[in-house]
């Protein structure tokens, strides 16, 4: 179960001072459970299984889950060649998805009593939804109304891309009468065009693996909604996580914490809300969710029941960075292997929108490489999230 996936790329390790995963460990994390901490009236027990957490990981080997947890058994077998070695050492996807798994048993979240099923990162999504810019950025969505729907489905599906990175999201309006959401010359692989026909063709289900929620969650949505209205597609699939996973990613609770905030206005926010509620009613939007968006796994290993929900679609579009490093595998691909080498076990037409915020890329120009190596400007252009692509495979 352990085996390098794709076979004869090295994965990702987090043993590299300087690293972004090697900063995951050290830097982002403690600060993260200090929030979590500080956040919340955690019990002493609490408190002391995220100290403890904590500290194993930056120190101590890696421990199973506790023999009562109902997922041990599966754990085990999923982290036979981990257990007992470093966290730096194994692979960081691996390690990095078991750390959240590892968080929700620290805090009670599968444990029967006051803390069952409370999302730890809950106040960290309610901020985003408060932030009070938000009013202003989903006013703009209003400037979209003399588009095309061709010019719209190009200008929701960038806000959509940008919304990964989350303070971009909402510049819908902006993009309406610029033409981009976000800086075009800050895409680093631009298949938009080939997204866009995907989208504008393909009858029958859209399927949209979504990522963050907040602001990402809310520009994904408004994108659907076009979607649903416009056509051809019929049907659109929102897949969510089914528990809490790397701080922000979406879950049923996040949509309807989105769907909420859309009704609470401006006015075509709220017509969006209106209409996807109706949609949902009427089963033209589908909420769906899979165990194995929430495992250790690249999207090499994904069960043969995940595969025929994708392989029923038009197409699947998948958001995000960490889903991006599952679907061509957390490794140390050159930047210059062609994307379609890397997704070729997919089994449907695939759009990829994410901006960059890991290692891993694939698909790109030598000399785009070079270029971005070489200027001052681009900075930690693979890590920061200021750059992006959209890659597809029709
Ligand atoms: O999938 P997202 O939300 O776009 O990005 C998630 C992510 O940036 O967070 C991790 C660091 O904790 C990275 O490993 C990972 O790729």
């Amino acid at each position: 179960m352990s085996a390098a996936v794709p076979a004869g790329v090295a994965p990702i390790l987090s043993n590299s001072p300087g690293s972004l995963a090697w900063h995951v460990w050290h830097e982002r994390h403690p600060a993260l459970i200090d929030q979590l901490a500080a956040a919340h009236p955690y019990p002493p027990g609490h408190l002391t299984a995220l100290r403890t957490l904590l500290a194993e990981t930056l120190t101590g080997p890696v421990r199973p889950l506790p023999p009562a947890a109902s997922d041990r058994a599966t754990w085990d077998g999923w982290g036979a060649d981990h257990f007992g070695r470093s966290w730096l050492d194994v692979p960081f996807l691996w390690a990095e998805s078991y750390f959240y798994r590892r968080l929700l048993e620290a805090v009670g979240f599968f444990t029967p009593g006051p803390w069952l099923g409370l999302d730890p990162f809950a106040f960290l999504k309610a901020a985003e939804l408060d932030a009070p810019d938000l009013a202003d950025d989903l006013g703009t969505l209003e400037d979209t109304a003399g588009l095309t729907a061709a010019e719209k489905t190009r200008v929701l599906l960038h806000g959509a891309l940008w919304g990964n990175q989350a303070d971009l999201g909402f510049r819908i309006g902006v993009a309406a009468t610029s033409g981009t959401v976000g800086p075009s010359a800050h895409l680093v692989a631009d298949d938009t065009t080939a997204a866009v026909s995907a989208l504008t063709t393909g009858r029958g289900t859209v399927c949209l693996v979504a990522d963050n929620a907040g602001r990402e969650l809310l520009s994904d949505l408004v994108l659907v909604d076009h979607l649903l209205h416009a056509g051809p597609a019929e049907r659109v699939t929102l897949h969510l996580k089914p528990y809490p996973y790397y701080v922000s990613d979406a879950t049923t609770a996040d949509l309807v914490g989105c769907l909420r905030r859309l009704a609470a206005g401006p006015p075509a926010a709220a017509g969006i809300a209106d209409r996807l509620r109706t949609a949902a009613a009427d089963g033209r939007l589908d909420v769906a969710t899979h165990w194995f968006y929430c495992a250790p796994h690249p999207y090499h290993r994904m069960p043969d029941d995940l595969a025929d929900t994708y392989a029923e679609a038009s197409v699947v579009v998948l958001k995000g960075d960490l889903n991006y490093r599952r679907l061509v595998g957390d490794c140390r691909w050159p930047e210059t292997t062609p994307f379609a080498d890397t997704v070729d076990y997919f089994p449907a037409p695939l759009v990829a929108l994410r901006t960059l915020k890991s290692d891993v890329v694939v698909g790109l120009d030598a000399a785009d490489v070079a270029a971005l190596d070489g200027d001052p400007a681009a900075g930690r252009w693979r890590v920061d999230g200021r750059y992006a692509l959209v890659q597809v495979r029709a």
